[in-house]
């Protein structure tokens, strides 16, 4: 489960603008550099010592000050009382200052595999931030004695041999339990391989100054809960928004079904299902709590009078009736138009559909969907998430939500917001129709697109959080769960229960 503080403001960053971060910050604040190493490497020795308090502990050293950060955490265990042993990666140990005259026994790379061998955990403090392209040969001889120990491996600030700006993993990677990382997430860490090889992630404060400008940020509870409109004690249907979903072509009620469950179980006032005559008894059997109209004699405009949002697409069909239904409804409202699934297909196939329309637009592509809108492959997607999102948003003006493991949320001139909370339960069918009835209903209740999106990710990944990990989790298990989810019970923090933890994630499996 995930693990968050109390932080609105989370900065999830490029292994570039976390330098240059740190640069700012001691410019701005005086703050020695040793200072945020030293407090960087207490940090992560108290996760070390917490998480594995028994036996030897042998720190790779590299050069720089990743480095540096290991000697510092090698000196403080040692001063704990624990038993330390030290390889030496690089041409050159950092600063021996660091040490502050605690002999720490150094073996040098050949000696690796012995000394991870006669260790009970393994500490990664060759390459960080400032490493680039594939581990040189020393540094992948030390990797490879790591990975083939079966000791548990604590990373600092990202496993060595990972880019942690791009989370790929070009040569001989560390394969970590646990990376404890530096003032803030970095990218690479969030996105696979990274993601994978991270292990453990736990992210911990050490001081940096406030982060200026629009660089990607977590989507964290305690972010989403303060932009959820209150409920007012007075409420009636008509003030939690009516939300109209046009999904489920004849012989697809389920994804009609999904999407108003999503956007009933997250409060909407109202859920109008616009689906043909044949799904009408399923539809209604199903979802009683939604009203039905029939999409086959449906007047757009019409039955988008009083709507506070509009879902368009869960499986509405891909043919040219589709698309005049669709192109009627995006012209025929100017309130916030949600399209998914089958109508990111019809825009893709009628870019000029945006041209059309005159409303606030959310986009919630899974990455073959943003791939048909960019014209790019699946692979140049995934490649860079990032990217591709921010590319969509400028593209069609509009909010994007970029399904992937992590989701993301982008908006030009805003800062992409990057989803922690859920976990793999929700890779099903289904879960993405329920999503969007969810945002839907974020949105009837007036919150802007991407706020509307970041904050129904969050709220569904922590429902898929409750409703459990098992596998065979259907969408509907997660929609039950939302009311929970949706309420402001404050997540608990890291069961490490030590200060300054920013985010615990478990590890991706
Ligand atoms: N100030 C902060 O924000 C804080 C930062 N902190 C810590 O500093 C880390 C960044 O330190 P950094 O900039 O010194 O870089 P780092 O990752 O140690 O690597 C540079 C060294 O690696 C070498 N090298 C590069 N590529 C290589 C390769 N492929 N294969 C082999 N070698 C390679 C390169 O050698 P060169 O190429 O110069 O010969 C150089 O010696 C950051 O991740 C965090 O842990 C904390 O103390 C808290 C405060
Ligand atoms: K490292």
């Amino acid at each position: 489960m995930s693990r968050f503080s109390g932080s609105t403001d989370v900065p999830v960053l490029t292994a570039d603008e976390m330098r240059a971060w740190d640069s700012s910050t001691i410019r701005r604040t005086g703050i020695p550099e040793r200072v945020l190493m030293e407090t960087a490497a207490r940090a992560a020795a108290s996760v070390v010592d917490r998480l594995y308090p028994h036996g030897r502990v042998a720190v790779a050293v590299g050069s720089g000050n990743n480095g540096g950060d290991a000697l510092v955490l090698a000196r403080t265990l040692a001063a704990w009382g624990r038993d330390v042993i030290a390889v030496q990666a690089g041409s050159r140990m950092p600063d021996e200052a660091l040490l502050h005259g605690w002999r720490i026994p150094v073996v040098p790379a050949e000696g690796a595999a012995e000394a991870f061998g006669g260790a009970a955990t393994i500490v990664d403090g060759l390459l960080g931030t400032g490493a680039t392209g594939a581990p040189r040969e020393a540094y992948a001889l030390v990797i490879r004695a790591m990975n083939d120990s079966a000791r548990p491996v604590v990373a600092l600030d990202g496993p060595s041999g990972v880019d942690l700006t791009t989370g790929a993993a070009p040569g001989e990677a560390v394969r970590a339990a646990v990376t404890v990382t530096f003032g803030a997430p970095k990218r690479g860490l969030l996105l696979f391989p990274g993601r994978g090889l991270a292990g453990r992630i736990v992210a911990v404060e050490v001081g940096f100054a406030p982060r200026e400008g629009d660089a990607a940020r977590l989507i964290t509870p305690a972010w989403a809960h303060q932009l959820l409109p209150a409920v007012p004690p007075d409420a009636h249907k008509g003030r939690m928004g009516r939300v109209v979903i046009v999904a489920g072509r004849a012989g697809m009620a389920g994804a009609c079904v999904l999407a108003g469950t999503g956007a009933l179980r997250a409060g909407a006032g109202m859920a109008v299902l616009v689906t043909p005559e044949a799904n009408r008894v399923i539809v209604q059997s199903a979802l009683p709590e939604a009203l039905y109209t029939d999409r086959d004699t449906a007047d757009a405009m019409e039955v988008q009078r009083g709507a506070a949002a509009v879902v368009a697409g869960p499986a509405m069909g891909t043919d040219d009736d589709s698309l005049a239904f669709l192109d009627a409804i995006a012209r025929g409202s100017d309130v916030p138009l949600l399209l998914d699934a089958d109508a990111l297909t019809l825009l893709a196939r009628d870019p000029g559909l945006r041209e059309r329309m005159d409303r606030p637009l959310l986009l919630t592509p899974h990455p073959g969907e943003a791939g048909r809108l960019l014209s790019s492959s699946i692979k140049e997607i995934t490649a860079d998430p990032f990217a591709a999102a921010a590319a969509l948003a400028e593209r069609f003006r509009c909010a994007v939500l970029l399904k992937g493991t992590p989701s993301l949320v982008a908006e030009t001139g805003r800062g992409t917001r990057v989803n922690v909370a859920g976990h793999a339960g929700l890779a099903t069918g289904g879960n993405g129709d329920v999503l969007g009835g969810v945002i839907g209903a974020l949105l009837a209740r007036g919150m802007e697109p991407a706020d509307a999106a970041a904050a129904g990710l969050y709220f569904s990944g922590r429902a898929a959080e409750l409703a459990g990990r098992g596998r065979g989790l259907l969408p509907t298990d997660v929609a039950d769960v939302l009311p929970d989810a949706l309420l402001k019970v404050p997540v608990p923090g890291s069961s490490l229960n030590l200060p300054g933890i920013l985010l615990d994630l478990p590890a991706a499996v």
